[in-house]
């Protein structure tokens, strides 16, 4: 598959982001190389691949904690390196992973924090602002921890509350690293449904494949600083690629509800099941884990038994 899909042939004032060859190293070690890829406007990408890909140094380039060596970054056609840095925060809003402590805020008052850049330095929050904080907390559903403070918060909460601060922020563009870390289910898919939703233009790391593939217009798959493959879920998502970036075997269908991938993945790596899985032999895997409980069981073989 051609790594510059027609996404990038679209005309650049479609482009809310437009990344061509990025390249980052230290020390001699590439960690980003020669990474080219587009948004359209609205849209959300999902940036996928096994730890240490280079996802969150994508992401940084993209915020300006780092410094590309070589590349073209440009935000709505215009270079970043080009936007002062009030400039940039009003039109790009980063949710970290790891956020500095924040032990005097309440909840509200850290949600407050996304107004900074579109206020004066002695500006004060006023009434519509304040509809746009408890319209942001309740669209996270934070409402009733509006006034407790920001540190007492679960993992999740907090990681709510950041959305919160970024939507209050209203960016053009919205950076997240790994935004479903410390989610359950159900604000798993609540809070990626709500960033889809709000029409802004979305860029996201992600580890649960089967939700990037539900909730992403398109996604980058990284291995070792280098794009594999970019494209659609179903372009992207595909058994040999899972098998050959992440090392598992899987059986990828359409989501009987969206259409997009929908990813079984085999299990028993320890017993070797990597190896010599091929698709449509889900039945072979099934005649090994019926031996492993036999042999658990201090059992004979399946064939002994007269399984299989
Ligand atoms: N400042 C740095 N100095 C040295 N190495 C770095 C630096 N930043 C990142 N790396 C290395 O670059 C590689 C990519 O790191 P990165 O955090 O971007 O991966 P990731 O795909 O986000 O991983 P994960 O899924 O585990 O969060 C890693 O091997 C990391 O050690």
């Amino acid at each position: 598959m051609s790594l510059v899909s027609g996404l990038t042939s679209q005309s650049t004032s479609e482009l809310a982001l437009d990344v061509q060859d990025l390249c980052w190293q230290v020390d001699s070690r590439s960690i980003l190389s020669q990474i080219s890829f587009s948004i359209k406007r609205g849209q959300m990408l999902g940036i996928i691949g096994p730890n240490g890909a280079g996802k969150s140094t994508l992401l940084r380039c993209i915020y300006r904690y780092i410094k590309p060596d070589s590349g073209k970054i440009q935000l709505f056609g215009q270079e970043i390196t080009h936007l002062s840095s009030k400039a940039f925060a009003r039109e790009v809003a980063v949710v970290l992973q790891d956020t500095p402590h924040h032990f005097e805020l309440t909840t509200a008052q850290l949600v407050a924090i996304g107004l900074t850049p579109h206020k004066g330095p002695f500006e004060l929050t006023n009434a519509a602002d304040r509809i746009l904080i408890s319209d942001a907390l309740e669209k996270v559903g934070l409402t009733h921890k509006a006034k407790q403070s920001y540190e007492h918060l679960s993992g999740g909460e907090k990681q709510r509350a950041l959305i919160a601060r970024a939507i209050v922020q209203q960016p053009k563009l919205l950076i997240l690293d790994e935004p479903t870390n410390h989610l359950d289910i159900h604000y798993q898919i609540q809070i990626m449904e709500l960033l889809h939703s709000i029409g802004i233009t979305v860029i996201t790391s992600i580890h649960d494949l089967n939700l990037a593939s539900a909730m992403c217009d398109s996604l980058l798959l990284l291995e070792e600083g280098k794009c594999i493959s970019y494209g659609s879920p179903s372009e992207v998502l595909t058994e040999q690629a899972i098998g050959e970036v992440f090392g598992v075997c899987s059986h990828v269908t359409p989501h009987p509800q969206h259409g997009n991938p929908q990813i079984c993945y085999y299990y028993g790596y320890e017993k070797g099941y990597d190896k010599g899985y091929e698709p449509g032999h889900e039945n072979s895997h099934e005649k090994d884990r019926q031996q492993s409980q036999l042999n658990k069981n201090g059992s004979a073989s399946l064939e002994d038994s007269g399984h299989g």
